[in-house]
């Protein structure tokens, strides 16, 4: 699903964020990426996004060599990508419908299509019926599950989640991981970029560790693959 060769970024201004990196996430694979602050996390996810371009190496998606992807094709790899942020980036001024509807909208779905998957994916995440109320009204868990939606709502093949319980308590940390367990056992892969050491050492996946820009050799813990590469 996801393919690194020897991948490496320095940004504008000389900073080396990525030297070399090598790993490889299966189809239907659930994996964590972690590393100290500043380690390249973010920055990996950002050249999977193409928000950022690789300084060196090969970046593939899907089979799809993407480091030299067209501006105009960028849109057709992000609908296979749904990416979940800390805080959310939710339109705080407009209904939990009308920003969980985004994706589907753009994409030019019809009225009541939107409606159909919009009202599935709220379900999904357990918030069906808060459709009307504005994220502001609702809680920090909530308003992560409303991210949650938003991205799945489209039914991506690929999960990109950045320290999506950055703001929650371990309880509610652990319901988003059960909720990220759910969309994987559905087909989809998923990779979670976080801090959180205690949150990975409850979970049996593996972990891909950053150190100063460099992955560790790739750590194999429990379960083996459910799907092919
Ligand atoms: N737009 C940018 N321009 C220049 N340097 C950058 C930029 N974005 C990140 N960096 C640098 O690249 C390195 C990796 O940053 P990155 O944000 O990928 O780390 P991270 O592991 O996600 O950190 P954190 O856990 O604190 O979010 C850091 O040294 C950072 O200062």
């Amino acid at each position: 699903m996801i393919r690194f060769e020897q991948v490496s970024k320095i940004y504008t201004g000389g900073q080396k964020a990525l030297a070399d990196v090598n790993f490889h996430l299966r189809r239907g694979e659930m994996a964590f990426l972690t590393g100290h602050s500043g380690a390249g996390k973010s920055t990996l996810l950002k050249l999977i996004t193409v928000i950022e371009r690789a300084s060196a190496g090969k970046v593939y998606i899907n089979g799809h060599d993407i480091a030299n992807i067209s501006r105009r094709h960028v849109p057709y790899l992000r609908r296979e990508i749904g990416m979940i942020f800390q805080n959310h980036h939710l339109l705080m001024d407009r209904s939990v419908f009308d920003n969980v509807a985004l994706p589907l909208v753009i994409e030019g779905f019809s009225h009541g299509e939107v409606k159909k998957r919009v009202a599935a994916a709220l379900d999904m995440v357990g918030l069906y019926g808060k459709e009307r109320h504005n994220p502001i009204m609702l809680s920090g868990g909530e308003q992560q599950r409303v991210g949650i939606a938003r991205a799945i709502v489209n039914k991506p093949a690929l999960l990109l989640a950045d320290e999506p319980t950055g703001n929650l308590d371990p309880k509610l940390s652990m319901d988003i991981l059960r909720l990220f367990e759910t969309f994987n056992d559905a087909g989809t892969s998923v990779l979670i970029a976080t801090h959180d050491l205690g949150l990975i050492a409850r979970m049996k996946y593996r972990t891909l560790t950053l150190r100063q820009g460099r992955m560790l050799g790739a750590r194999e813990i429990g379960e083996p693959l459910r799907r092919g590469e």
